[in-house]
This record gives C-alpha cells, structure tokens and sequence, in this order.
C-alpha cells in the first residue's frame, strides 16, 4: 500500500497530477480498487485533490459471449435447415435446446423461415439462402468497445445479450496538503516533544469525535429475563399485581394440604419433593384452627359435596417444610389469581387467551388435565409457526370446593388460575427448538449477546 501511495505522489508531482487513476492504475499493474483506496486516503488528508470521471460501457452477458464464438441463435437455426426443409420436431437434435427456441422465434420474425404445414407433421423451410449475421457483428462491436446505435442497443439489452456497466475513474490534482511524503502526525505529546520544543511545529492528529467506541462485552440480558419482564408487564397491564415468592421454604401445609392435595400422594414422596432437616417443621398454630379443621374434614370425609379421600389425616405431615414445588403454595395463601361469583371456564379461556395474544402468541390450544386442586383443569399448548408444533406452556384450573370452602369463601365463588412455563413460549418467540440451548451449561453466550431485544415477524 505505502508503495501504491509513493507512486501516486511521485507522479502527481512529476506530471502535475494525474489524468486518470484507471490508466494509471493499469501503467503500475496494480488494481483499480486498491489505487482507489490510496486516493480516498490521501483526499482525506487534503494532500491529494480528485474529480470524479463517470464511464459507462456495454458489457456482453455470457450468454452473449457463446453466440460471438458460435453465431447467433438465428443464423445457427438457419445453417441447421436444408434446402429441402427439416420436421420442427428434428430441430433439437441439430441444435442446442435453448439455441432452437431463441434462434427459430428470431429467425421467424425475420421471416427467413417459414411453416410447412401442408403434409400434416410441420415442416421448417428455409425462404432465404445465406444471411449476414448482424447480431454476432453487434456483439463483436461491443466486445471491441465500439460505438454502436442506440436502436441496436436497446434491442439487444432487451433481448439480455448485454448489459450496462457503469464505473468511475479520477482526475488527480495536488492539494492544499501536497507532499512527496505522507507526514505521520502524532497521537500524542511526548515527554521529548516537550523537552526538545518540537511540540510546536509538529503536527498532532485531530480527534475524531465521530468515532464508535468499543461494544462493551456485557450488559446483555438472557432471552428468558425479558420474557419474564413482558409476562411481568403484561400481566400488571391487565391488572394484576405481583404476589411474594422469595419465601422458598414452605410448610407442606401451604404446598399441598390447603390445595387438597392428599397426604399419600406420590408427588408428597421423599423421591418427588425436597423436605427440609432444618428446620423441619412449621407450627401450624398461627393458621386459625377452625380452617385447620374444616381442612383436616374434607381430606377426611368430605363435605360441599365431595366424599374427602377417607383417610386418618395427621397434623404432623402438614407441618414438615418442603422447598416449595409451585407457586400454587403462594396462591393458595394469597389468592393471587382472579376470584369472583359466577366465573366460568370462558373466563379462565378468555384471561389466558389475552395475555398470551399480548405476548405475541394467538395461537392456543387447551386439553383436559387433572390437578388434585383444579376441577377442571386445563393443559395450554401454543404453537410455535416456526417450529411448526404444539408446544405445553402452562397448566390451568378451577380450584375445587374442596380447597375453598374450608377457607370460608362463599358457595357461589370460583376461582380460576394458572401455572405458566416461562421457558417453553421463550423457546418460540426466539425459534429455540431445544432447551439446552436456551439454559444450561450447554447454551451458547454469543446466542445471548445476539438475540434482539424487539423480535420482528414472529
Ligand atoms: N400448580 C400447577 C399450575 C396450576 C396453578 C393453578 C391451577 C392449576 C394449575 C403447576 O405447578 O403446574
């Protein structure tokens, strides 16, 4: 490069500048590109001042190219009929496939040929003897950078034997700056400069205000962080407020008992749930005794209808602390879902359906489920366009009398309310069709430095 940019300079000064960076690009057998990129270098610095030279030339196609060694389509056609005339369908066999199509529609329309159709297969025949190939002569012209006429050149852009090519070359003058050298200015000012004096005539590079910085190498939020702010978002919007879930130890009581949740139920199992040695109880006596009692009945024998499970419940399993296996557990203390007389599974449908639309995924499904609480319960599946499947997200349900009327709620009361994935619609909305990828110690950091913030077109 330092040598491309030596030459430039010398010449300028020797010839008082340069006519043409393309000619002279070819005088030093170097690439016009890499000229260009000294020139722009060199202007920056006003050292070099340059006028724009606009070019313009036809070029030929490559299937032009073939009928300048060849013939035309045409005069290939008309060479391949002999005096006596060819059945069309033998054509093909003389000339190649798309040389027989282009050159019989040409040569018809110059009516050197014509249609026999008299003896019933059709017959070529030739109309005239010999014909001056006029198209392979045009392309000759134009791979000679001759001038041709602007008819002829429409005509043959139009039938894409060539093609404009447009470029630009440079006139060079000395500039304000001009020198044999580039001067390097300095960076920075030196302990030496200072010593010495030099600082006052050397030349100190400009800052450059325009120049990006760095990307800095953090600061990048895992796709599942702002699904979980969207849900947050979306579910505030709708009227929701957040119910506390930092408290991770539960008493089995809150986790299972209260949602009717028997106390031989295999999930409640050593193998299933995660109990606590210490501490590993919480007294129930702060929860009013008479709603322990009423939920100690309906896990006996029932009650609001329901036969209970009819076993002897004891105390003692309600108390053991478990680390919490759903948010259920916090529901069930806060009812932090949606409660009303009158609801209806509609309404459950309706909520779900309006926020998961607002997420940006409409398409739901929903499949009967069983959850020892809910009464019906629902499954809720979303589908994911790119991944072109059904995919579970969440899980649903109407809780059972049986968990809401030891609380003392009214007879005429539901309540509806959801567990949801937050892995499964991330894994959608970002067209992730494996979970490794999305968490764990398999997932790809430069697949979180990239992924957008906006998701288009999902
Ligand atoms: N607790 C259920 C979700 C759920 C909540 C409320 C009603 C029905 C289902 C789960 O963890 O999957």
């Amino acid at each position: 490069m330092a040598k491309v940019e030596g030459l430039l300079l010398k010449a300028i000064h020797e010839r008082n500048g340069i006519p043409d960076s393309g000619e002279f690009a070819s005088s030093i057998n170097e690439n016009h590109n890499v000229v260009v990129g000294q020139i722009k270098s060199l202007q920056a610095s006003e050292m070099v001042s340059v006028t724009d030279i606009d070019h313009f030339r036809w070029a030929l196609t490559d299937e032009a190219q073939n009928y300048l060694r060849n013939g035309s389509p045409e005069v290939q056609v008309l060479n391949a009929i002999p005096a006596e005339g060819l059945p069309m369908a033998d054509l093909k066999a003389k000339v190649p496939a798309d040389v027989a199509d282009i050159g019989f529609k040409q040569a018809m329309q110059q009516k050197w040929l014509s249609m026999d159709k008299s003896s019933g297969a059709p017959q070529i025949v030739r109309k005239v003897d010999a014909v001056e190939d006029k198209t392979q002569q045009l392309l000759q012209a134009v791979a000679e950078d001759k001038e041709i006429s602007k008819p002829d050149a429409e005509a043959a852009k139009k039938r894409k034997l060539i093609k404009p090519e447009q470029w630009k070359t440079y006139k060079l003058d000395k500039g304000p700056k001009f020198a044999l050298e580039r001067k390097k200015p300095a960076t920075e000012l030196t302990q030496e400069m200072l010593a010495k004096g030099t600082w006052r005539t050397q030349e100190f590079k400009e800052y450059n205000f325009n120049a990006l910085g760095q990307l800095p190498q953090g600061g990048h939020l895992h796709p599942l962080m702002k699904v979980r702010t969207q849900f947050r978002k979306i579910f505030t919007q709708m009227g929701f407020s957040e119910m506390p879930t930092n408290n991770y130890v539960e008493s089995s009581f809150w986790n299972f008992d209260a949602l009717f949740q028997p106390q031989q139920h295999p999930a409640r199992d050593a193998h299933d749930t995660f109990f606590l040695i210490k501490p590993s109880i919480t007294s129930l006596d702060r929860i009013p005794q008479d709603y322990l009692q009423r939920v100690r009945d309906v896990h006996q024998h029932g009650g609001y209808g329901s036969a209970g499970y009819g076993y002897s419940w004891k105390k003692a399993d309600a108390e053991k602390n478990l680390l919490r296996t759903h948010t259920t557990a916090v529901s069930s203390r806060m009812v932090g879902l949606v409660c009303d007389r009158g609801l209806t599974l509609g309404d459950l449908i309706g909520v779900l359906h309006e926020f998961f639309t607002r997420l940006g995924l409409p398409k739901l499904r929903f499949k009967p489920a069983y959850n020892p609480y809910t009464e019906p319960s629902m499954e809720i599946f979303s589908y994911s366009e790119q991944l072109r499947k059904w995919m579970e997200v969440g899980n649903s349900g109407m809780f059972r009398p049986e968990m809401l009327r030891p609380m003392g709620l009214p007879e005429d009361v539901s309540v509806i309310a959801w567990g949801l994935s937050l892995e499964r619609p991330t894994m959608i909305l970002y067209g992730i069709d494996n979970i490794r990828d999305l968490f764990g110690h398999k997932v790809n950091l430069s697949m979180i430095k990239r992924n957008p913030i906006c998701r288009l077109g999902l």
